[in-house]
């Protein structure tokens, strides 16, 4: 059995970051952890990249031989991945055991998670790989400062885990940039009337009906509840970590390795 997260969220709102954040706290913590690298755009790590999606196929090879434009190149790259999930992603994923612990950082295209099916055949290929696997969606705290893009920072959420169907967790990023923390505490867990009559606030009237049924749908989803993750507190980190842990039943199985190891020998328990 293996361990996986796969990190998404919107552009910029902090994955590399949190992936290369993850990876020192782990290594503090003597923990071993592997980053992988899905973002064919991506230049800079801060991470040492276990896997590379670089090494199959490089956009700027996309972009120039076939004249397409960043985002349809991008596309283009990660329809390649899914192509190869059998030959190129298995040889790679052979270079790991059983009990490995893989993070994949990946890229923001919000379509990649809305209406493209490629991460969602990435992660149905991890899980008959024998994969525990968490959606870890990333939104940048700055979403909570006006409730409309905080609401359609929450459909993309929603969206990517209709799309993927695996266990899923939201986190709030960038909490170091949060000056008011009271502010925060509502949308952490908000209260759907709350969001409603804030949002019914914020626009024309003729919205009211679509805002009701907008948070209905996420109420009924009951998916709206963020984790803060300020990188500056290791106690933080440790915390999402913990609760992504729990999810993919990290250390459940290995308490039962530990428990099933008889140092003597003698076979008693
Ligand atoms: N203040 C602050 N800035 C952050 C934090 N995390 C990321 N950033 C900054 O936000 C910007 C984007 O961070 P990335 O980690 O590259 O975001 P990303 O989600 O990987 O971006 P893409 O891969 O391009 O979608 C960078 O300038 C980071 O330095 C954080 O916790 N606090
Ligand atoms: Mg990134």
């Amino acid at each position: 059995m293996g361990y996986a997260q796969l990190v998404i969220g919107p552009a910029g709102s902090g994955k590399s970051t949190y992936c290369s954040s993850l990876y020192q706290h782990c290594e503090t913590l003597g923990r071993s952890i592997h980053i992988v690298n899905l973002d064919p755009a991506a230049e800079n790590f801060d991470y040492p990249v276990a896997m590379d999606i670089r090494e199959l196929i490089s956009l700027d090879d996309v972009m120039e031989e076939l004249g397409l434009g960043p985002n349809g190149g991008l596309i283009y790259c990660m329809e390649h991945l899914e192509d190869n999930l059998d030959d190129w992603l298995n040889e790679e994923l052979d270079n790991y055991l059983d009990d490995d612990y893989l993070v994949f950082d990946c890229p923001g295209q919000i379509e990649l998670f809305s209406h493209v099916p490629v991460l969602r055949n990435f992660v149905e290929h991890l899980k008959r790989k024998n994969f525990n696997v968490c959606a870890v969606y990333l939104l940048d705290s700055q979403f909570i400062t006006d409730v409309t893009k905080y609401v359609s920072g929450c459909m993309a959420s929603l969206s990517a885990m209709v799309q993927l169907e695996v266990p899923h967790i939201n986190i709030l990023s960038k909490m170091d940039l949060v000056t008011n923390k009271r502010d925060v505490e509502n949308y952490l867990d908000p209260e759907p009337h709350h969001l409603l009559s804030e949002l019914n606030e914020r626009m024309a009237p003729r919205f009211k009906k679509l805002n009701k049924s907008l948070i209905e749908v996420v109420d009924e989803y009951s998916m709206v509840s963020f984790i803060p993750l300020d990188l500056r507190k290791e106690s933080s980190i440790q915390y999402v970590l913990a609760q992504i842990d729990n999810c993919i039943q990290y250390g459940e199985d290995a308490d039962v390795k530990i428990r099933d190891f008889d140092p003597d020998g003698d076979g008693d328990e």
